[in-house]
C-alpha cells in the first residue's frame, strides 16, 4: 500500500506541469462560468488543445461531453467536471494493454529518433525486467551515433545485464544476429534491442528494420515479438507525427513516452492513444530507473485531476 502510494504520488508529481496547464485552466473555466453555453465549451476546447490533447481527440471529447450533459440534464458548469473526466478516459480506450514480453521468451525492438530518451528508456526497461528476475540481453543495434553504444553499456552495467554490439558503424543487422545467438546460448527471457532512429531517410530505415525483422523471423521464430517506439512528450504534436511515421515503416505494438515530468504537454498521451489506437505502455517521469512506469490511462487521468483515492484502489501490481 505504502509502495502504491509512492508510485501514485511520483506519477502525480511527475505530471505537475501538465496538471498545472490543463487542470487549473479547466478549473478556472468551471468556476468562471455560470451557465453551460457555447462560450463555455469553446473555453474548454481551447484548454484541451493547448494541453496538446490534439484537435481530433478534443473534438471527440467535447462531443461526448455535450451528449452526457444533455442526457443527464446538467445545467451548472461545475456539475459537468466528472463528465469531462469520463469523456477524456473514453478517448484513451485502446483495449487491454498487454505486457506479454514479461511472460514469455521474447524480443523487444525499441525504435525512435535520437535524443528522445531511447537509450535511457532501454536501460530503465532492462533494469525493470532484471529486477523481476528475468535474464535480459541487450542488443546495441543503433550503431549510427558515436556515443550511443557506450551510453547503453553504462546502462547495461547499471542494470546488471549483458550487452551485445555497440561498435560505431557496425551493421545493425549483424548485431541483431549475434545478439540472438547470445540470447539463445544464455537462455535469455528477453532480448531488448536498441535499434535505428533516423527518420530523414525513410527508405533506409524501412530497409534496416525489414532486415532486422527477417533475421528475427528466421533465427528466433519461437520468441514473442514486440516493437515499441520511444517518443519525447516535450515535443508535443511532433511526437504524434513521429509515431505516425514509424507506424508507416513497421508494426508498432506500443509506445514509450518520455520526459512527461519536463512538460506541460502531457496531454499528448491522450492524442496518441486516441488518434493512433496504439497503447502507451510506459511513461518516463524522471531520470532514474524507477521513473519508467507502466502507463494506465485511467490512472493517468486520475493523477491529472488529482483523483488520488480512486487511483490507489486501482489494481496496478506493477512496482517492479
Ligand atoms: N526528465 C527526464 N529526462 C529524461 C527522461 N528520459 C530520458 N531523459 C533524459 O533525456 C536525455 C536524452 O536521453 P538519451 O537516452 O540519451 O536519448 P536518446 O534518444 O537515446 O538519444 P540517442 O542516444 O542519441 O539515441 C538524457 O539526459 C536523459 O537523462 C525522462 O523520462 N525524464
Amino acid at each position: 500500500m505504502g509502495e502504491k502510494k509512492g508510485f501514485f504520488s511520483r506519477l502525480v508529481s511527475g505530471l505537475t506541469k501538465t496538471r498545472d496547464n490543463i487542470v487549473s485552466g479547466i478549473d478556472a473555466v468551471f468556476g468562471g462560468f455560470s451557465q453551460i453555453d457555447e462560450d463555455f465549451y469553446e473555453e474548454i476546447e481551447e484548454i484541451l488543445i493547448m494541453g496538446d490533447i490534439g484537435v481530433s481527440a478534443t473534438e471527440n471529447i467535447l462531443e461526448s461531453l455535450k451528449q452526457k450533459v444533455k442526457e443527464n440534464h446538467i445545467k451548472k458548469p461545475d456539475e459537468c467536471k466528472e463528465l469531462l473526466i469520463e469523456s477524456i478516459k473514453e478517448q484513451m480506450q485502446v483495449g487491454e494493454t498487454a505486457y506479454r514480453f514479461e511472460e514469455e521468451k521474447s524480443v523487444v525492438l525499441i525504435v525512435g529518433v535520437n535524443g528522445v530518451g531511447k537509450t535511457t528508456s532501454v536501460g530503465k526497461l532492462a533494469g525493470k525486467l532484471k529486477a523481476q528476475g528475468k535474464k535480459v540481453v541487450l542488443a546495441a543495434a543503433d550503431t549510427f551515433r558515436a556515443a550511443a553504444g557506450e551510453q547503453l553499456k553504462e546502462w547495461a552495467n547499471r542494470a546488471g545485464v549483458d550487452m551485445i554490439g555497440g561498435q560505431e558503424g557496425s551493421d545493425p543487422a549483424a548485431v541483431i544476429y549475434d545478439a540472438v545467438a547470445a540470447a539463445k546460448a544464455r537462455n535469455a527471457d528477453v532480448l531488448l534491442c536498441d535499434t535505428a532512429g533516423r527518420l530523414h531517410n525513410k527508405k533506409n530505415l524501412m530497409e534496416e528494420l525489414r532486415k532486422i525483422n527477417r533475421i528475427l523471423e528466421k533465427e528466433y521464430p519461437d520468441a514473442y515479438r514486440e516493437t515499441l517506439v520511444v517518443l519525447d512528450a516535450t515535443t508535443g504534436q511532433n511526437a504524434l507525427a513521429q509515431a505516425k511515421q514509424f507506424a508507416e515503416v513497421t508494426d508498432l505494438t506500443g509506445i514509450i513516452l518520455t520526459k512527461m515530468d519536463g512538460t506541460a504537454k502531457g496531454g499528448i498521451a491522450v492524442a496518441i492513444q486516441s488518434e493512433l489506437q496504439i497503447p502507451v505502455k510506459y511513461i518516463g517521469v524522471g531520470e532514474t530507473i524507477d521513473d519508467l512506469q507502466k502507463f494506465d490511462p485511467e490512472e493517468f487521468v486520475n493523477a491529472l485531476f488529482d483523483r488520488g483515492e480512486g487511483a490507489q484502489e486501482h489494481e496496478e501490481g506493477e512496482n517492479d
